[in-house]
């Protein structure tokens, strides 16, 4: 599977968004966090926001919902125009059930792990999935360091979507830069969200090209994507 950078919205201007949109042109997909203050100690925006940023780009919406209940809303997402949603284990009554309804809606279907939720007990649900992200830090703010000690997460996930023959995206959130992206790809990540990485930088499109690049070395040669 080629490598994805998806820049992440929480670092941009949230005035400008659809300019912000513009400027990681290229970009595989726009990641939008959305925090509710409840799930996370954080809040940013909801489905109109999304409904309205879908129209006013072309680059698909990679919504990564940390927030309550989201058996009730990540439907209303779909709807709203979000090619991708992104629900967390520890939030969902019903991650299979929420999984077929998303895909069933005509989206990708996502799963997210915090630091501490181990990946063995949703083997099973893997085939369920279009992609399973591994939070790097504590959800809820940008800016925050990457956490190495979530690489053996990735590893081990790695090796049950191999073991399973399956084609799921593994993604990573979360102090995602030039200095870190490597490891996560080494580890078995193909799919990289970057918030301070990219919108931090004086050429954003720049450096999703920048980040891309490190990524595909390590990923030409990685021991997981030559067996896959
Ligand atoms: O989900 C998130 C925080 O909960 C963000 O997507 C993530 O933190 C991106 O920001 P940065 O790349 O600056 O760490």
């Amino acid at each position: 599977m080629a490598v994805q950078i998806n820049p992440s919205i929480l670092s941009a201007d949230f005035a400008r968004l659809a300019e912000e949109a513009e400027a990681v042109r290229g970009a595989d997909w726009l990641h939008v966090d959305v925090m509710d203050n409840h799930f996370v100690p954080n809040l940013t925006l909801g489905v109109p926001i999304v409904e309205s940023l879908s129209k006013a780009t072309s680059t698909p919406l990679d919504c990564h919902l940390m927030i309550e209940d989201p058996d009730r809303w990540a439907p209303q997402y779909v709807e709203a125009g979000a090619g991708s949603v992104t629900f967390h284990a520890e939030a969902a009554a019903a991650p299979v059930r929420l999984a077929r309804e998303i895909r069933a809606k005509g989206a990708r279907a996502s799963m997210a792990l915090k630091p501490a939720t181990p990946i063995e007990p949703y083997e099973d649900l893997l085939p369920e999935l279009d992609m399973l992200l591994i939070m790097t830090v504590e959800p809820g703010f940008g800016g925050q360091a990457f956490l190495d000690i979530m690489l053996p997460k990735i590893r081990r996930t790695r090796e049950l979507i191999s073991k399973h023959g399956l084609e799921l995206w593994l993604q990573v959130d979360g102090g995602v830069a030039e200095s870190t992206i490597e490891r996560c790809a080494e580890a078995g990540a193909d799919v990289f969200v970057a918030g301070s990485a990219v919108y931090g930088k004086d050429d954003p499109a720049a450096a999703v090209q920048a980040l891309r690049a490190k990524a595909e070395d390590v990923t030409a040669s990685a021991a997981w994507a030559c067996a896959h």
